[in-house]
């Protein structure tokens, strides 16, 4: 074994920028403080406007507070994959699982894309399982993965000989290859001949439905009569890697939909883990797993040596490193990020801030786990060897004797010598077993072991309990990125996804795991608890936001205050503040090579989503906790665009923020007519008179502005058409709420 010491597998990186913005970030919080007691030292001076306002500052001085405790100390990794073989003798086994829940939501061809690019990683096939848990129960989708294991013998071959970087063939041949490469004549003939099995391989899975037996015979029999929410498990074994040869071959591909049926919970996408966790335990047991959504194909074919260098390099530095996470990432971004959904400032800072405590969350994909922590492992008993007693091991895990002898294997260390040694076929009759609805039943699976039930977010939340138990976590940058996927582009699809993100992480913050609960009874660190404290608060911070926003509009309306007036000394705190704030954001924007138009778009969306997505994913949690409603998993549309030039007018329209008769976009319609009507009562001097000189002033002004900039998708909303309009009902809707508002706030104000 090479010396560590000079043939590192990864090093740790200071960060150099971090000086002068923390600079910055006291400056702002000194405002903040002074803003508070210059407000609070004149409450009885001014009426209810002030007391809110006071209050709102506050909670952004405590979440400013919460977000420094997360980004002050920030750590970056380098991995070194070349050093890897010199390091250890035999590299471990990883599970692959990929999860599609809808076959029209997320096309086949996405998924089998993704599929593709993880069955043609650089690493050794015979120590890689790729499972498929298709939660749409689809014949397509299970056509279209035989379809992609028959069409891999050609192309990751192909990948291997000419090291393709990019495996996903929808993205490798969106794009001519580089002329270096292309000049080779043999290279030319195959990339040709390639790009055509690609194309007939593409218009099988298009024509799926036409081509899948109509009377599903054979190999679709199983799928015969089947309803998604009603119907017995199906587990195939689409290509097994018999010999178990590094070289050449392809890993394991299987694919599994769960039983389901109409009365029992399935707890969607963790649910979905849960069983690919068992069933991947029986068939190759893999010491690691590696989980992404269906639309986040590997980017770089190296990912499993980077993760391998994180994961083992820190086990030698004894440092208890549960998962490693890749940022979520996205291709064919839109121009200036419109949606504000790239999320690339947010990885980067929280991220890599989270570093410095016990590590990044586990943001659900593009994640490796290790098999030990899912089972509930905690660092103090890494040493159980053997003493596990089978009751106990039954309660948590089931009544299967098969799966209980591998989870004890697992949890003793010796799952490496079982992969791989059997056939995965003879292990099926058991993955049936392990993969029925009953199977869970009073088992400690979704609250002791696996996936964690009960939130719609069910990966900050697994992240965090894995956290609870002492664990550390870290965050890879490798160059290629990892991953990539589809971001939500549209504001419905954008603003279900958001609104369901609200729902999950509202609901853990008033369960039983809200993390400050949760730091005082287990091994949850502090400072990581308020970093889960902040990340959580993420929805109901639509509350002062939302607050704040309607005081500016009030106070025009009714001739009212809540800042101070510009020619008093005090307004130069407010007005530092926003000014250092936004300056301080706009630079870590342009740091990091994104646009100004960039960064304004990402502020614009954060506002129009606290008015909307994020307001109604709290309102859902509240009527879940008066049980009136359920919260449910609504799963995102996944669109496939390519960047070839008949992509660009595709992409034009795309940008284009987009409306439904969906309520949620009623609010920010009347926040806008609201600001609206304000700006034209103070400019047309139709205000009331204000009472002791406290009237609204230039800073009310300012601020209502501001507000309707940053809602001016809703501005063009009001007068654009079709899709782009915002329909007639939910207009009407607003300006009744609007009109019930003004008429509120001149009774308020005469009182
Ligand atoms: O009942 C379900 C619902 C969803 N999924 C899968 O879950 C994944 C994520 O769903 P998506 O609609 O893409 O949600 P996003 O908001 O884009 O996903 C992010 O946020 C989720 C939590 O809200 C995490 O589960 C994801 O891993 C994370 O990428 C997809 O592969 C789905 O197929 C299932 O397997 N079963
Ligand atoms: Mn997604």
């Amino acid at each position: 074994m090479a010396n560590p010491t000079a043939h590192p597998l990864y090093e740790e990186i200071s960060l150099k920028h971090v000086t002068v913005r923390r600079i910055l970030d006291i400056i702002i919080l000194f405002l903040q403080l002074s803003l508070l007691v210059y407000r609070f030292f004149n409450l009885n001076n001014n009426g209810f406007t002030w007391l809110l306002a006071f209050l709102c500052e506050l909670w952004f001085t405590i979440d400013w507070i919460l977000s420094l405790c997360i980004i002050w100390t920030p750590i970056d990794y380098k991995t070194y994959p070349e050093n890897l073989i010199n390091q250890v003798a035999e590299l471990p086994a990883v599970d692959m699982f990929v999860t599609t829940a809808d076959p029209v939501l997320e096309p086949p061809i996405i998924t089998v894309n993704t599929v593709l690019s993880l069955l043609a990683v650089d690493y050794p096939a015979d120590k890689l399982a790729c499972y498929v848990s298709d939660d749409g129960c689809s014949p397509i989708t299970f056509y279209s993965l035989v379809e992609a294991s028959k069409f891999a013998q050609l192309w990751v071959p192909f990948c291997k000989k000419y090291n393709v970087q990019l495996r996903a063939p929808f993205r490798y041949f969106s794009v001519k290859p580089i002329s270096s490469t292309y000049e080779s004549l043999e290279f030319q003939q195959e990339w040709g001949k390639m790009k055509e099995e690609y194309e007939k391989f593409c218009q099988k899975v298009e024509e799926a439905h036409k081509l899948v037996p109509s009377n599903l015979s054979a190999d679709y029999a199983a799928f015969k009569d089947i309803e998604s929410k009603n119907h017995p498990s199906i587990i195939k074994v689409i290509w097994e890697n018999k010999n178990g040869f590094a070289d050449g071959l392809l890993p394991h591909l299987i694919y599994i939909s769960r039983e389901k049926r109409p009365n029992m919970s399935h707890h969607y996408k963790a649910g979905a883990m849960n069983v690919l966790t068992r069933i991947s335990g029986l068939m190759t047991n893999a010491p690691y797993m590696l989980n992404v959504d269906c639309d986040m194909y590997a980017n770089n074919p190296k990912i499993v040596l980077h993760a391998m260098c994180l994961m083992l390099g820190l086990k030698q530095n004894e440092s208890n490193c549960a998962f490693v996470q890749f940022p979520q990432m996205f291709y064919d971004e839109l121009k200036d990020d419109p949606f504000g959904n790239q999320m690339v400032i947010g990885f980067e800072a929280f991220g890599l801030g989270m570093g410095g405590i016990q590590g990044p969350i586990y943001a659900g994909t593009g994640c490796f786990h290790t098999r030990q922590v899912i089972y509930g492992l905690s660092p103090s008993n890494t040493d159980i060897n053997g003493k596990l007693m089978k009751e106990v091991l039954e309660q948590q895990f089931g009544y299967s004797k098969k799966f209980t002898k591998s989870v004890s294997e697992t949890l003793c260390g010796l799952e490496e010598k079982t992969f791989c040694q059997d056939s995965v076929l003879s292990s099926i009759e058991e993955a049936y077993k392990v993969s029925s609805c009953s199977y869970e039943r009073s088992t400690g699976w979704g609250n002791k072991v696996g996936w964690f039930y009960g939130s719609a977010t069910e990966d900050v939340l697994t992240g965090m309990r894995i956290h609870a138990r002492g664990w550390k976590s870290a965050l890879c940058m490798p160059d290629p990125p990892a991953f990539m996927g589809c971001s939500a582009i549209g504001g419905p699809e954008f603003m279900i996804q958001r609104k369901r993100w609200a729902t999950g992480v509202s609901e853990i913050l008033v369960s039983k795991h809200n993390p400050i609960f949760v730091a005082l009874t287990s091994k949850l660190q502090f400072r990581q608890s308020l970093a889960y404290t902040w990340i959580l608060m993420w929805g109901i911070r639509c509350i002062p936001e939302l607050s704040y926003a309607v005081l500016s509009a009030y106070c025009l309306i009714t001739n009212t205050s809540f800042l101070p007036k510009v020619n008093e000394a005090a307004a130069m705190v407010p007005i530092a503040l926003f000014l250092i704030q936004y300056i301080e954001t706009l630079v870590s924007y342009l740091r990091v090579g994104l646009s100004v138009r960039a960064w304004w778009n990402n502020m614009r969306m954060s506002k129009i989503n606290a008015a909307s997505s994020q307001l109604f994913g709290v309102l859902g949690v509240i009527l879940k906790l008066l049980g009136l409603s359920e919260t449910v998993f609504e799963v995102t549309q996944k669109d496939q665009f390519t960047s070839n030039d008949e992509g660009n007018s595709t992409k034009a329209d795309a940008s284009v923020f987009t409306f439904s008769d969906s309520p949620i976009f009623v609010l920010p319609t009347t926040l806008l007519l609201l600001q609206l009507t304000a700006l034209v009562m103070a400019f047309l001097v139709l205000q009331p008179p204000a009472h002791g000189g406290h009237g609204a002033g230039l800073l009310e002004i300012m601020c209502s502005i501001w507000v309707v900039l940053c809602f001016w998708p809703f501005l063009k909303g009001l007068l654009g058409k079709g899709k782009q309009g915002i329909p007639v009902l939910t207009k009407l809707k607003a300006a009744g709420l609007a009109l019930i508002f003004l008429h509120l706030s001149k009774r308020v104000s005469m009182v």
